[in-house]
């Protein structure tokens, strides 16, 4: 029986050009000037410190550091200290009222559902946590925040990786066959399987790969559907 729901955000729950189309290129364009003025802050700081190492280079200047987060922003690679950064840039826009947190109707209506019904709600994502909030926070339904027990990001290790969801399930108090992992990219979900979660991936209408797995196109037809 499912107790719990851990659901990615990008594909699963909000539109994928939400977040390649809005935001990464809200965090390309302000990152230079964020990055090159709130470099003393702690937090960023320590990002900075993370890129060198990813790199390698103790010494890289900063214009290498905001070279590397730009080349990444472009790959879409989700590599922590890119994504730490880039919740911090978004927060002015949120802020400013310049976008909102996409969030798919069906997909609110089914999590607002099942929190009532008194399953747990919890959200791993590539974006950081703080990044996660935000969108909650903003969302095109308000602030969405209440709806969930507890996030996850790349700190916790890669989505792809069966360990990451392992290191998730010493942080909650349900056993791994009473999770349900919603997510769009098979590999994702073939890990967290691995590690004994229940599966079902969301095929939405931005995919361009075949699914490869039991899916939905969206929440309405969840109880159809029996997770694998
Ligand atoms: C938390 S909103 C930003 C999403 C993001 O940066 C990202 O890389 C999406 O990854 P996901 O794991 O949600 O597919
Ligand atoms: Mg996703």
């Amino acid at each position: 029986m499912i107790k719990a729901i851990l659901t990615d955000i990008e594909g699963t729950i909000t539109r994928i050009s939400f977040v390649k189309d809005i935001l990464f290129p809200y965090a390309a364009k302000h990152l230079a000037d964020f990055v090159t003025s709130a470099q003393h802050d702690a937090q960023v700081s320590a990002q900075i410190e993370a890129v060198r190492s990813e790199l390698n280079q103790p010494n890289a200047s900063l214009e290498t550091v905001i070279d590397t987060l730009l080349n990444w922003i472009e790959a879409d690679q989700k590599i922590t200290p890119l994504k730490q950064l880039q919740g911090l840039i978004w927060q002015n826009g949120y802020q400013q009222g310049d976008f909102t947190g996409h969030i798919y109707p069906d997909a609110y209506t089914y999590l607002t559902e099942q929190h009532q019904s008194g399953i747990v709600l919890y959200v791993y994502s590539s974006g950081s946590v703080k990044a996660q909030q935000l969108l909650f926070a903003h969302s095109d339904f308000g602030d969405m925040r209440p709806l969930f027990s507890d996030y996850f990001d790349t700190r916790v290790g890669a989505k792809q990786q069966a360990q990451s969801y392992h290191n998730i399930l010493q942080s909650v108090p349900f056993a791994a066959h009473e999770i349900l992992f919603l997510s769009d990219v098979v590999a994702e979900l073939d890990a967290a399987k691995e590690a004994g979660m229940q599966t079902l991936q969301l095929w939405r209408d931005e995919q361009t790969k075949s699914p490869e797995h039991d899916f939905i196109t969206d929440f309405e037809q969840i109880k159809d559907e029996k997770p694998s």
